[in-house]
């Protein structure tokens, strides 16, 4: 496992040590002591999501809130994501700051946005799987969000507006200058 640092302080893309073979590839998606070793944080991980999304899909961008804040490692399954991290905790210098990863089945890279971050991403292959280990539990009442096209943040998704499908949640999210 290697680990790239990003702009955002907390905020690292992981790439596995993949072993291929006449049957294949093999690689730890997840492992604890080395995950640790290498970003030098405690990390305890209490639930795995999995979405599957059609091309032009955006998940996003979302947090919990307060006491339920989740950190989470987001990787890809199956297909293409461009996967998008932004800054909320309001100290911060990179607050409003976002970064956005492809993460795809051929790379293997993985995310780790921290808590305090709000977290999307866009389907960039006809369909995608994704999983990801969050380190607090899933609360409704906590959900929050900001609209994915917030001109403030001004991230490039890639794809063209009418090509994108948004929940009727996802459609209402504020705008991040509404946030606090
Ligand atoms: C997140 C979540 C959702 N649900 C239920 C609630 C809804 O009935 C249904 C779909 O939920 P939602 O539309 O919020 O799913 P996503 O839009 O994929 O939400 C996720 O999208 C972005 C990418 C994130 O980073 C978050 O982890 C998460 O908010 O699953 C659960 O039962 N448990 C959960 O942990």
């Amino acid at each position: 496992m290697e680990i790239i640092k990003t702009c955002l302080d907390g905020c690292f893309i992981l790439k596995p040590k993949v072993f291929k073979d006449e049957r294949g590839a093999f690689f730890e998606s997840f492992h604890k002591i080395t995950f640790e070793k290498l970003t030098g944080m405690q990390i305890d991980f209490v639930q795995d999501n999995q979405s599957v999304s059609f091309k032009g899909t955006v998940r996003g961008l979302h947090f919990q809130t307060g006491k339920y804040a989740q950190a989470k490692l987001v990787r890809v399954i199956e297909g293409e994501v461009l996967d998008v991290a932004v800054d909320i905790r309001p100290t911060s210098t990179t607050y409003g700051k976002h970064i956005a990863v492809i993460l795809n089945h051929n790379n293997n890279n993985q995310l780790f946005v921290p808590r305090g971050f709000a977290h999307g991403f866009i389907t960039l292959s006809e369909k995608v799987i994704l999983g990801y280990k969050c380190d607090n539990y899933y609360n409704k009442d906590y959900e929050s969000g900001i609209f994915y096209d917030d001109p403030e943040l001004n991230i490039d998704w890639k794809l063209d507006n009418s090509e994108i499908i948004l929940s009727k949640k996802d459609r209402k999210l504020k705008f991040f200058n509404d946030l606090f």
